[in-house]
C-alpha cells in the first residue's frame, strides 16, 4: 500500500514571497503543502511595534494570499499565540511537518520560535528552519570565515516557484485591524506600496534609472529618497530575497560599460550595503541579549534612566535644532530615513541628551517602517558609542544642516514654525536677538541643550571608559565575535590605510562637531 505524505506546513513570517523561498521549495517536494500565516497579538504589544509596520505587513501578506489563490492555493491565517495555534491546526489537520525561514527577529520571535522548538520536539512534529539570509545560525559560526560563506549562498542561483500542490486548512477569513491588535493609531503616517510587485519594481527603478548618484546623493535627505534604493522595508517583509536584488545588482553591473563611471561606483556601495545588512543582522543573531544590553558590558547602566520630557521633545522633532527637528517629523510622516539622518538623530539622542539607546532605540523602531532588529539594535548600540570597538562619532546637528541641506529647503518643508526665518539664520537660531526671535519664531522652542558643552562631556564619558586595559581586552572580544574581517591581503592593506584614515576623521569629526 502506498502511504500518502502529511502536509507540509509552510510558516509564512518575514518571508512574505513564493520566489526563492528554501522553506517552501523543499515542503513542496516533500508533499501537498499548507501555507500558514499567524499574526501574534501579543508580538504586536510590544513596544517597538507600530500601526505602520501593521500595515506593511498586512499589505504584504494580502498580495501573498493573492498570489497563492492565483496558483490554486489557500492562505490559512490564524490569528492568536503561535505554539496553541500549531497545537490546533494539528487538531484540525492531523500530523504534519512545519517549515520556517531562520528568523532573527526581536525578543519575543526568539523566545516563541524556542516555544515552537519545543512543542514541535514533545509532538514529534518534524521543525525544519531554512537561512533566507547570508546570516548564519549556530555554533559553527567562525567570523573569519563568514564573508566567503555569504558569497557562496549569495551565488547560488534563485530558487523558482516550485510545482506546488495545495492543501488548505481552516482559518480566519479577514486580516484584524491596527486598531483590533491594540495598536495607536498611527494615521499621520504616508503608507507605503508593498508587495511583490512593488519589491520588484523599486529594484527596476533603482537599477536602471534612480541609482546613478546613489554614492554621492545617498546622505542628504533632499536627494536621497529618491537615489537610495528604498528596498530596506521589502527586503524586512521579504516580498523579495536578498539573493534575487544581489543576482540583479550583479547582472546589472556586469552589463555597465567601462565609461558609466557613477554607476559602477553606485553599485559598489550598494552591493557593500547588501553585505552589511547580513553582517548586522549576524551579530544580533550571534548575541540576542544585544537588543537590551551592550556588546561591550563595561557600558551597561551608563546612561542609567531615560528623562520622558527629553525623549518627547526628541520625538516630537522639537529640540531646538532645525535640521535635526525636520528629520525626526520627516521620519515620523515618512517611515522611513536616510541612514546618515537615522545615525544623527540617535546621536543626538544618546550624546546630546544622553538618553538610554534600549528607550531612543524604541522610539526609532515604532518609527521606521522597515524595522529590522537585526540591524537597528546593534546600529544603535554603535550610533551611541557602546560596542567598544567602533569609532564614536558625535553628528552635529548644525554642521549636518550646513552640509546636507545648504539653502534650508528640507528643514523649511518639515517645520512650518520657521517659514519667516531667513536662509542665513536658519541653521544656527541662536545668531538672532531675542525679539526677532520671538517676531519670527515665536512657536519654535529654544535649544534644548547646548551641542558643543553636550557633546564634550559626552566624549569624555566614553572616552574614561575605552581607555583602559580592561576595556581593550573586552574591545578584543567583540572585535573577535562581532567585526568585520579583511578579506585578502589588498583588503588588508586597504584596511590599514582606513583605519589610519578613519582615526584623522575621528578627530576630524570631534573638532568640526564641537
Ligand atoms: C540607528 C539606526 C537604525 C537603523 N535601523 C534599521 C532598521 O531597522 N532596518 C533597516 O533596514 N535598516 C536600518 N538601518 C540601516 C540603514 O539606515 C537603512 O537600511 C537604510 O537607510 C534603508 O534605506 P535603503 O533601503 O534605501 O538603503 P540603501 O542605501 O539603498 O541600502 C540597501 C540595503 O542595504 C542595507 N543597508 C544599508 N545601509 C545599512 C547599514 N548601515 N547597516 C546595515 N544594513 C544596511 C539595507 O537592507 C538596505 O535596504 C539603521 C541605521 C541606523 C543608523
Amino acid at each position: 500500500m502506498i502511504s500518502c505524505p502529511i502536509p507540509q506546513v509552510v510558516w509564512f513570517k518575514r518571508d512574505l514571497r513564493l520566489e526563492d523561498h528554501a522553506a517552501l521549495y523543499q515542503a513542496a517536494l516533500a508533499g501537498p503543502v499548507v501555507a500558514l500565516v499567524i499574526v501574534e497579538p501579543a508580538y504586536w504589544q510590544g513596544a517597538d511595534t507600530s500601526a505602520r509596520q501593521w500595515r506593511f505587513w498586512r499589505a504584504c501578506l494580502t498580495d501573498l494570499a493573492k498570489a497563492i489563490a492565483r496558483r490554486g492555493g489557500r492562505l490559512c491565517l490564524r490569528i492568536g499565540d503561535a505554539v496553541a495555534e500549531l497545537e490546533a491546526l494539528r487538531r484540525d489537520i492531523g500530523p504534519f511537518a512545519l517549515w520556517a525561514h531562520e528568523e532573527t527577529g526581536n525578543g519575543f520571535t526568539f523566545a516563541r520560535d524556542r516555544a515552537v522548538r519545543g512543542w514541535a520536539r514533545m509532538r514529534g512534529v518534524a521543525f525544519v528552519e531554512l537561512r533566507q539570509f547570508g546570516v548564519i545560525r549556530g555554533r559553527g559560526l567562525n567570523r573569519d570565515h563568514w564573508a566567503a560563506a555569504w558569497d557562496a549562498m549569495m551565488e547560488q542561483p534563485v530558487l523558482p516557484i516550485p510545482p506546488i500542490v495545495w492543501q488548505s486548512a481552516p482559518g480566519h477569513d479577514v486580516l484584524p485591524g491596527a486598531a483590533a491588535l491594540g495598536l495607536a493609531p498611527d494615521d499621520a503616517c504616508a503608507s507605503a506600496a508593498a508587495g511583490r510587485g512593488a519589491a520588484l519594481a523599486t529594484l527596476e527603478s533603482f537599477l536602471f534609472r534612480r541609482g546613478e548618484h546613489y554614492t554621492r546623493a545617498m546622505s542628504s535627505p533632499l536627494s536621497a529618497p529618491d537615489a537610495c534604493s528604498r528596498l530596506s522595508w521589502h527586503l524586512a517583509y521579504g516580498s523579495i530575497s536578498m539573493r534575487e536584488v544581489w543576482h540583479a545588482t550583479r547582472e546589472r553591473y556586469a552589463a555597465l560599460p567601462k565609461e558609466a563611471r557613477h554607476w559602477r561606483q553606485a553599485l559598489r556601495s550598494f552591493m557593500a550595503r547588501l553585505h552589511w545588512h547580513c553582517h548586522f543582522i549576524q551579530k544580533l543573531e550571534s548575541e540576542p541579549e544585544a537588543e537590551f544590553r551592550p556588546f561591550a558590558r563595561r557600558y551597561e547602566g551608563l546612561r542609567r534612566t531615560a528623562d520622558p520630557s527629553r525623549l518627547a521633545a526628541w520625538a516630537q522633532g522639537r529640540t531646538g535644532y532645525p535640521f535635526l527637528d525636520a528629520a525626526m517629523r520627516a521620519l515620523q510622516a515618512t517611515g522611513w530615513a536616510t541612514f546618515r539622518m537615522r545615525a544623527m538623530l540617535m546621536s543626538f539622542a544618546a550624546y546630546d541628551l544622553w538618553q538610554p539607546w534600549q528607550e531612543a532605540g524604541l522610539v526609532l523602531a515604532r518609527a521606521f517602517i522597515d524595522y529590522e532588529p537585526g540591524i537597528h539594535w546593534p546600529q544603535c548600540q554603535m550610533q551611541a558609542g557602546e560596542t567598544g570597538i567602533n569609532t564614536v562619532r558625535i553628528y552635529s546637528p548644525v554642521k549636518q544642516g550646513f552640509d546636507q541641506d545648504p539653502q534650508g529647503r528640507f528643514i523649511r518643508a518639515w517645520i512650518p514654525e520657521l517659514s519667516q526665518v531667513p536662509v542665513a539664520w536658519l541653521h544656527a537660531l541662536d545668531r538672532m536677538d531675542r525679539d526677532q526671535r520671538r517676531a519670527l519664531c515665536p512657536d519654535y522652542p529654544p535649544p534644548i541643550v547646548d551641542h558643543a558643552a553636550a557633546a564634550r562631556s559626552a566624549h569624555q564619558a566614553i572616552a574614561a571608559l575605552r581607555g583602559t586595559a580592561e576595556a581593550r581586552a573586552e574591545a578584543d572580544r567583540v572585535q573577535r565575535r562581532h567585526g568585520s574581517r579583511k578579506r585578502s591581503t589588498t583588503r588588508k592593506r586597504e584596511g590599514k590605510i582606513a583605519a589610519v584614515r578613519d582615526r584623522g576623521n575621528e578627530r576630524a569629526q570631534m573638532q568640526l562637531d564641537l
